[in-house]
């Protein structure tokens, strides 16, 4: 069942580019990565989705219901982090989530508190008083105290430390095990790789690719380095190599396409070592931000 659908989605701020015919959709039980660099659009496609912007063209839906005319009943089964987070700064933690709560047809205290133990946010501290972190983890208590079926997620994890960031991650796996379905957006490709079952790229306000991130770490991407005793036979051009170097005494470049084929175009290149490895994600991001893309 497909739970979150962009279809060409578009948001312009007066003339500013947000984003530009965005489609993609999001199927029930995934944990989806929304990546991209700074101003990439983003938070503007996740505040559209919200309903806090209106879009310029296109539509989106969740599970089922039209963003901009049913955000009310979205709202209801839907847990939202915002990029950051503005509270009523008097409030204790726990009168915010009892008040939270309250929107919801359910006892979200329970969650509250485990989620919050989990996290270990001291719940009796006034907001004025909490770190960034801190206010980052009453953001994500809020957005999953009532066990929604979907979670929208704007860069969650930036303002946790690593071991928080853990921390939340199987909180992530836990909600989608209760059968929640899990979209947000990051800068942090490791978390991404650690997390996500598939990834939209996004650059400039358009959609660059939509990834299974199975895909994208064991099967169509290695890096090869080739060396050679005789330099000047290190002039080497292979269907599939991407962002060729050169490094002492041969060539390193990535790679995209099968290991067979690379193997088969090998067969009659005079190299005299060889090293295959599996890229990082960092590289073949970069390959997609410079180049918009790789015909799969
Ligand atoms: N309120 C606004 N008014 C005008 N332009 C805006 C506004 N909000 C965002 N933009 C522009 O829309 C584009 C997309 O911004 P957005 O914040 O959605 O990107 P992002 O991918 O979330 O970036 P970041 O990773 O830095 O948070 C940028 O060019 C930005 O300058």
């Amino acid at each position: 069942m497909t739970i979150i659908e962009l279809n060409g989605l578009t948001k312009y701020y007066g003339k500013n580019r947000g984003i530009e015919d965005v489609t993609f959709s999001v199927e029930e039980g995934e944990i989806f990565g929304f990546i991209g660099p700074n101003g990439a659009g983003k938070s503007t496609a996740i505040r559209t989705l919200l309903n806090l912007i209106y879009p310029t063209k296109g539509s989106a839906m969740i599970m089922g219901r039209d963003v901009v005319k049913d955000s009310q009943k979205i709202r209801k089964f839907t847990g939202y982090l915002p990029s950051e987070v503005h509270y009523y700064e008097d409030m204790k933690v726990k009168e915010l989530f009892a008040y939270s709560g309250g929107f919801y047809k359910k006892d979200c205290a329970r969650n509250a508190s485990y989620l919050a133990e989990r996290l270990e946010l001291d719940t009796s501290r006034k907001i004025e008083d909490l770190s960034f972190g801190n206010r980052k983890k009453v953001g994500i208590v809020q957005a999953m105290l009532h066990d929604p079926r979907v979670l929208i997620l704007d860069e969650p994890t930036s303002g946790l430390d690593p071991l928080m960031q853990n921390v939340f991650f199987d909180l992530i796996r836990e909600a989608r095990d209760k059968g929640a379905t899990i979209f947000f957006s990051s800068h942090y490709l490791s978390e991404v790789q650690k997390l996500c079952d598939r990834v939209a790229i996004i650059k400039e306000g358009r959609l660059i690719k939509v990834e299974n991130m199975e895909d994208i770490r064991t099967n169509q991407f290695k890096n090869v380095s080739l060396l050679f005793h005789d330099a000047s036979k290190a002039n080497v051009n292979i269907d599939g190599m991407l962002q060729k170097e050169r490094i002492p005494h041969g060539i390193r470049f990535l790679y995209s396409g099968s290991s067979r084929a690379l193997l088969d175009q090998l067969k009659t290149v005079p190299f005299d070592d060889i090293l295959i490895e599996e890229p990082s994600l960092e590289e073949v991001f970069i390959h997609y931000y410079e180049k918009g893309g790789v015909e799969s």
